[in-house]
């Protein structure tokens, strides 16, 4: 036979047992839902909530269970048993994300959250954000969460009808004042208008919008007349280039004039040779930062309120308690906490009843595993699916009750009998190496928030105008995508007290000299205006 024509057949070959096996689940792979040839589960994977889905495939298959999405495979694993094994104690296996390349084009291919485990890209951006984890950093940034935590109580005071808006204020404010040391004092500010723009075309980046680029990688070469997501790429990336680098010019700015306001940005950029970060890599390491820690600490917010509303027993509970232990004379302090079990276990309901991130993000494997004599391939998306563990009926009484008494009678907020040896508390900020950086600082600023919003003010149904009667709240409108955000609704916010108010004005005009560190990079008209705001209040 001609070795042209044995070359060819060879390929028609492998193409067809290609082309056979695509799609059809290995024997050595978990079970899962039955799947059709060439698409395997693709037909079936839900885009919509994927979690709840998630969870009810993980009743049927258990909690490992496998799906296969043409020619790659996912797992999906839904136990603390197997988070631990699998996630936390092989994470050197499992810590690797999956590629997406659409993302990794709009962020230059320089995102920490993104970037394969242990490369360049990786190990360098962990190493520079470790510091903002040390308990002398976050000590540091409490001036700012107490002062922009005023200004939320001082908002919701006087503008109660904004209160879903001023939780997206107050996260992005302080946010942006510790990693670029610019805060932003109004809602209606360009930079956090773009923000969550950026935040919606990233929703719709890794939504239906965008062609599965990364099994069909020929899509993208596809004329950007019949794509459009290529614009959609291209307009995300000048946005978040234009909110990024202009806070990271005023950063290095504020540094030239020797006018530092101790930023986190700033540390970096007097260690930037040392770091080994050109200026790209900075402007978007203080980017992730800012996605990382500013929709999910508002959606967090917006969760506690919207368990409030519906759940009023719960809110009666933890007013009484703060009633008892701060009372009417003061505000409470971050080291209040401590102090009360009943807030600390309202914090930990809403991360159990809403996770932030219900499948956290995906991580994929390394190296082919073995687990529970099952053979994983290397290159496999695992995903933690946060929901299914903490909605599990077998672990939690009525998981689909907001319920915090749960974590006063058991530390992990399990039922009765249950081992709890598996759990730990950090789980819904992810696993092993990847483990959310930002863990500490959110809990210091959302338990700061927590109680403000606890002490200041009661939260009940919106009232219809035109029926009189009670709009009850919809615990299942939410923004689905990586974090799962309540969509906005109307509450009635009525404070508790005129004492209580009092405190409230007078705490938010007695931190402006804090706000005034971090607004440096406003126009001089933007802050002449703030200043007769201030004067007249607002
Ligand atoms: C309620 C607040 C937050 C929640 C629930 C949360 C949750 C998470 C989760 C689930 C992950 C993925 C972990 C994994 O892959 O196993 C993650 C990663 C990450 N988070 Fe957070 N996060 C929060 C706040 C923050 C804050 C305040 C920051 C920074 C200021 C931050 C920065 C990051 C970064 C940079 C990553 C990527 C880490 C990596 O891939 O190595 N997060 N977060």
């Amino acid at each position: 036979m001609e070795p042209v024509i044995a070359i060819g057949l060879a390929v028609v070959l492998w193409l067809a047992i290609k082309v056979y096996n695509s799609g059809r689940r290995a024997k050595h792979l978990p079970p899962g839902p039955p799947t059709i040839p060439l698409l395997g589960n693709l037909h079936i994977f839900p885009t919509d909530r994927p979690f709840a889905k998630f969870t009810e495939w993980a009743r049927m298959y258990g909690d490992i269970y496998s799906l296969k999405m043409a020619n790659s495979t996912a797992i999906v694993l839904s136990s603390m048993s197997a988070v631990k094994e699998l996630m936390d104690a092989r994470s050197a296996e499992t810590g690797d994300r999956p590629k997406v390349y659409i993302l990794d084009y709009v962020t230059d291919g320089l995102h920490v959250g993104l970037a394969p485990l242990g490369s360049h890209v990786w190990k360098t951006a962990r190493k520079a954000i470790k510091p903002l984890l040390a308990p002398q950093t976050l000590n540091a940034y409490r001036p700012v969460a107490y002062a922009e935590s005023s200004q939320l109580m001082y908002d919701m005071l006087h503008k109660p009808e904004g209160f879903y808006a001023q939780t997206q204020r107050v996260t992005f404010s302080f946010a942006t004042s510790i990693v670029f040391g610019c805060r932003c004092p109004w809602f209606e500010s360009h930079e956090l208008t773009h923000f969550i723009e950026v935040v919606r075309l990233w929703m719709a980046l890794t939504s239906t919008k965008v062609p599965p680029l990364d099994l069909l990688p020929f899509l993208k070469y596809v004329p950007e007349r019949w794509a459009p997501w290529k614009k959609l790429a291209r307009d995300t990336k000048a946005l978040q280039h234009d909110i990024y680098f202009t806070m990271l010019s005023s950063a290095e700015r504020r540094l030239a004039k020797g006018e530092g306001n101790g930023s986190f940005i700033e540390g970096i950029l007097q260690n930037q040779k040392t770091l080994e970060m050109n200026r790209e890599f900075v402007g978007h390491l203080g980017g992730i930062l800012l996605e990382g820690g500013s929709d999910t600490t508002s959606t967090f917010l917006q969760s506690f309120i919207l368990a409030l509303i519906a759940f009023p027993d719960a809110q009666r509970k933890a007013h009484e308690e703060i009633d008892r232990v701060i009372g009417h004379d003061r505000s409470p302090v971050f080291t209040d906490l401590a102090d009360m079990p009943y807030i600390q276990a309202v914090i930990k309901e809403v991360h159990r009843f809403r996770p932030v991130a219900p499948l956290a993000v995906p991580h994929s494997t390394t190296v082919p595993l073995e687990y529970r004599g099952y053979i994983i391939p290397q290159g496999t998306t695992l995903f933690l699916n946060l929901w299914g563990v903490l909605h599990d009926p077998e672990v939690y009484e009525r998981p689909e009750e907001f319920w915090p008494d749960r974590y006063v009678m058991s530390e992990f907020g399990t039922k009765a009998g249950v081992d709890s040896q598996d759990f730990r508390a950090s789980l819904p900020f992810g696993s092993g190496k990847r483990l959310c950086p930002g863990m500490s600082l959110a809990t210091m600023s959302l338990s700061l928030h927590v109680m403000n919003i606890l002490w200041a003010f009661r939260f009940s149904p919106a009232i219809d105008p035109d029926t009189g009667l009670k709009i009850p709240v919809d615990l299942e409108a939410y923004f689905s995508g990586l974090s799962y955000t309540p969509r906005p609704f109307r509450a009635t916010v009525t404070p508790r007290h005129p004492g209580r108010a009092e405190i409230i004005d007078r705490q938010f005009f007695a931190s402006t000299d804090t706000y005034r560190r971090y607004e440096e990079h406003l126009s001089a008209a933007d802050r002449e205006s703030l200043e007769t705001m201030r004067a007249a209040g607002y």
